[in-house]
């Protein structure tokens, strides 16, 4: 992994109104580097996501991104222009609900197809290769990329939403609970593509999860949230095999108890 973090966040809160939504969380993420975000509903983490990933703007705090050109860029200061191209390029944003990640009317390749485009590429033959190869990568028949994905399954929408993310080669890729809404047979085939992609990509990845089993198969690093706060933070197999806060080893025994 190299020695500069992609991402520099210290001490963001968010406040909706006076609820906390997420309050002086710190950490650094480095390339390559996945951390799940773990804790109950109404924890924190899909706050903490929104903030990170600028759908939301934190009420205090500074998150710094490292930008190709090497320079350090604080997201609360950075142009509408300058965020639409990270997101469209140098980010995925992978959500729990495939409908709300694609557009649905229009065909498979098309939706993979549109990102490369909304970075320059102009070529249709070379559009179309690129969202053929992706289908095949994500295990959707090249022969569905005419299709659109409400004739799909939920596992195969799931998969498209990855490759429309994935094309564009982004060096960070959010993620809410992206089996969330899956069987547990097609959850544990998915993890498995997204733990294979992850690793060959060397992407980053910020996975926000409630289930401790994701966190465990795709994480190098997990952090606990609790009321808004992290309350531990750690690698992965220490926090899960070794949880140093009560409440992280209620949450770890629940599961086992399951
Ligand atoms: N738009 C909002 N307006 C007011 N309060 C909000 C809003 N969104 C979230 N909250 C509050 O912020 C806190 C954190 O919520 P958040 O959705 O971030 O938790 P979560 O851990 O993602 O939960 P879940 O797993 O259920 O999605 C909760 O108390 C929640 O009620």
């Amino acid at each position: 992994m190299s020695a500069v973090p992609l991402l520099k966040v210290r001490d963001v809160s968010k406040f909706y109104g006076s609820r906390i939504g997420c309050r002086n969380v710190s950490f650094e993420l480095y390339p390559g580097e996945v951390l799940a975000v773990v804790g109950e509903s109404g924890s924190g983490k899909t706050t903490l996501l929104s903030c990170l990933s600028t759908r939301l703007m934190p009420s205090s705090g500074m998150i710094e991104y490292h930008m190709r050109d090497g320079q350090y860029r604080d997201l609360a200061h950075m142009g509408e222009a300058a965020r639409r191209f990270l997101m469209r390029t140098d980010w995925g944003f992978v959500h729990q609900n495939p409908a709300d990640g694609l557009r649905m009317t229009v065909s498979a390749g098309a939706n993979v197809g549109e990102r490369l485009m909304a970075v320059g590429d102009r070529h249709y033959g070379n559009i179309r290769a690129s969202a053929s190869d992706w289908l095949r990568r994500v295990e959707i028949g090249e022969d569905r990329i005419d299709d659109q994905p409400r004739a799909f399954s939920g596992g195969m929408r799931q998969r498209l939403q990855i490759a429309r993310n994935l094309v564009t080669s982004p060096r960070l890729v959010f993620m809410d609970e992206p089996t969330g809404g899956l069987d547990v047979s097609v959850q544990a085939r998915l993890l498995d593509l997204v733990r294979g992609l992850v690793h060959d990509l060397g992407l980053a990845a910020i996975i926000v999860t409630h289930d401790l089993a994701v966190a465990r198969l795709l994480s190098h690093r997990m952090m606990v949230m609790k009321d808004g706060a992290v309350i531990e933070q750690g690698l992965t197999d220490r926090v899960l095999d070794d949880p140093r806060e009560p409440y992280t080893q209620l949450l770890v025994s629940s599961i086992l108890q399951v």
